[in-house]
């Protein structure tokens, strides 16, 4: 008897992907994701190089966060490989998630642990020693603005401060790669200059730093390279420079993608309005 489920991969046959390449931070070659009759990613290649400031961005829907979870252990791809700097992330992921430092989309800590205890524990479960966790700790809470709330439980912070001590945790290990899905949403503007800072440092040093994003203003100014996606496919990727030519990041992205409306729609709205 033949299985009635579809094969989740490709409809058609896909030309090999070249290989991995080892001296990138990452390497995603012919990722796909299917969830049901929905192709989230479709056959994508993406180099990170190493000690670049990487901006991944793309309409809604595009398949960022899908991708950032194949490229970090978080989710099982269908199809394709993940290199982080050289290491199968799925043949070996105890050796490649130990260099990487996730801000996952809608994260869900222990929010039953004050700051200070979610760090110390995300610490101690990467195997640092407890001086090196309460060093860091103390460091990482100063860092973002968090020290007169350390003893406040992390279900009663805001947003934003829930992301800044998510953002501490990804960090705590020192990772040599972070990769961070909208790290600045629900920051507020010295906050993310402070967090900008701490990962300009953080890449300067070596580090590569890969952030999701829906603000080209941010990414044109912050990152060294760029990657446009939708659909599930990478449209251009490079330097910020280079994917931009002459334009804007943001007259780039709307070219590429498409999907500007007319604004005649919701003629209802305007009229209601003018009539109340
Ligand atoms: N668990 C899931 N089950 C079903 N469909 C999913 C699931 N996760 C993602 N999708 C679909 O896959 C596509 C890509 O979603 P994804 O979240 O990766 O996009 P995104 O680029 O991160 O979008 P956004 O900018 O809105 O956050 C979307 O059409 C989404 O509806």
């Amino acid at each position: 008897m033949t299985d009635p489920t579809p094969s989740p991969g490709p409809a058609e046959p896909v030309p090999a992907a070249p290989p991995p390449d080892p001296s990138a931070a990452l390497s995603l070659r012919g990722l796909w994701k299917r969830f049901g009759e929905k192709v989230a990613v479709a056959g994508m290649d993406l180099d990170v190089p190493t000690g670049s400031f990487f901006g991944l961005v793309g309409p809604n829907g595009a398949g960022k966060t899908t991708s950032l979870s194949m490229a970090t252990g978080l989710l099982r791809p269908d199809f394709g490989t993940v290199g982080v700097h050289g290491t199968d992330l799925w043949a070996h992921p105890d050796e490649a998630k130990a260099t990487l430092g996730v801000l996952p989309d809608g994260v869900r800590l222990f929010d039953r642990l004050t700051g200070a205890q979610l760090l110390t524990y995300a610490g101690l479960l990467r195997g640092l020693d407890r001086a090196t966790v309460a060093e860091r700790t103390e460091d990482l809470l100063a860092a973002m603005d968090l020290v007169a709330d350390r003893d406040t439980f992390v279900v009663d912070y805001s947003a934003g401060m829930t992301k800044k001590v998510a953002l501490a945790s990804a960090m705590i290990h020192a990772p040599r790669v972070l990769v961070l899905d909208e790290p600045f949403e629900a920051v507020d503007p010295v906050s993310a200059a402070n967090i900008r800072d701490i990962l300009r440092a953080y890449v300067a040093d070596g580090g590569t730093v890969v952030v999701s994003s829906h603000v080209m203003d941010l990414v044109q100014r912050m990152c060294s390279h760029v990657a446009i996606i939708a659909g599930g496919h990478v449209l251009a990727a490079g330097t910020v420079d280079a994917v931009r030519g002459e334009q804007t990041l943001e007259d780039r992205f709307v070219d590429l993608v498409g999907g500007r409306r007319e604004s005649e729609g919701l003629a209802w709205l305007r009229s209601s309005s003018a009539s109340s």
